[in-house]
């Protein structure tokens, strides 16, 4: 039995369609990442899954149950579908700690205690739990948020762009938070971004959503090694296309080998640029007809520098 389910759903606001026909499936415990760039539609899908949006057309299913229309009601939303989306619905003027507990208010006050402790550390929020929420940081409100949420326990959490404020470190905090929730609750999620890095990293299955429409969904490493289109291979990564005229067949940075053996080399340039990524380097190598990226893990080439490269076949992909 699916956990969530879309059937055909579509939405237009205007005259203009901004869903067409939407399907797909939250298995339990699944998560789900939705992948677009920006105005493909993800927050808008994300509110009629949760309830807050009637479509125009289609259905969502919660537990194979028909979810009713929210038109004419006075309070959006569904019991067990918890959307945290960006602006955040925090108790401005109460604490960190108060906002989380509320979650919890109708559970023992031993229970209570114990679990706001809990997701106070594991979000790294112990620290500013006598804050007011009103004096919080974007990152501090969205850390937030998402332990006032998980409090709750919810069948399905919605999350928009989960990470979008937060640095390094506090993503890494929030991260680990989340997947040790994960692991405990089996909870299911689908959560949207515009990262392909999250989307990659935390999915079991991606939907790329493109003008409304889902062009692909599958899991990460299918999404990510067979993409459907060009178009998908650009979103969920870096490629080069081959020859760039035709733009027919491209191929992963991480694919291109240097080789000194001439014989195996399948492309020559001149090294034109390096760029330092932490744990690796970019090397871009150009010729007269065709520019090539990729890395390298320690820097052993120089400006100017003519290479050989090498690829394998089978990790060329064709449109
Ligand atoms: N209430 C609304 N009224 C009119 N147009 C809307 C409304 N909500 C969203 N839109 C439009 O629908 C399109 C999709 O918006 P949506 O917020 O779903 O995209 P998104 O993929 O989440 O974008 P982002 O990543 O920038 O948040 C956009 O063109 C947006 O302007």
């Amino acid at each position: 039995m699916t956990v969530l389910r879309a059937e055909s759903v579509s939405k237009n606001f205007d005259a203009k369609s901004v869903l067409k026909d939407i399907s797909l499936e939250l298995n339990p415990g699944e998560w789900l990442g939705i992948l677009g760039e920006s105005g493909s539609g993800k927050s808008t899908l994300l509110r009629i899954l949760g309830r807050f949006v009637d479509s125009d057309a289609g259905y969502v299913y919660f537990q194979e149950s028909l979810v009713p229309s929210v038109k004419g009601e006075l309070i959006p939303g569904h019991n067990s579908i918890k959307l945290i989306h960006q602006e955040f619905e925090l108790f401005p003027n109460q604490t960190v700690e108060e906002n989380i507990s509320y979650s919890l208010r109708f559970y023992e006050p031993e229970y209570r205690i114990n679990k706001v402790e809990e997701l106070l550390t594991i979000t790294g929020l112990s620290a500013i739990r006598n804050q007011k929420a009103k004096l919080l940081s974007g990152g501090e409100k969205q850390r937030t948020a998402i332990a006032k949420s998980l409090a709750e326990q919810p069948d399905v959490l919605l999350l928009d762009e989960p990470f979008a404020h937060l640095d390094n470190r506090n993503r890494r905090i929030l991260a680990e938070a989340i997947e040790k929730l994960r692991q405990e609750q089996q909870m299911a999620c689908i959560f949207v971004t515009h990262e392909s890095a999250d989307a990659l990293a935390w999915s079991d299955r991606i939907a790329v959503l493109r003008d409304g429409e889902i062009i692909q969904i599958g899991t990460p490493q299918e999404v990510y090694n067979k993409p459907s289109s060009s178009y998908v291979a650009e979103l969920t990564g870096d490629i080069n296309w081959l020859n760039s005229d035709t733009q027919k067949s491209f191929i992963r940075p991480e694919k291109i080998k240097r080789t000194k053996n001439l014989e195996k080399s399948k492309w020559s340039g001149i090294v034109e640029a390096i760029r330092f990524h932490g744990n690796h380097w970019e090397i871009r190598c150009v010729n007269d007809n065709n520019a090539l990226v990729f890395y390298r893990n320690r820097k052993d080439v120089e400006i100017g520098e003519q290479l050989y490269l090498t690829y394998s076949e089978k990790d060329v992909m064709s449109v």
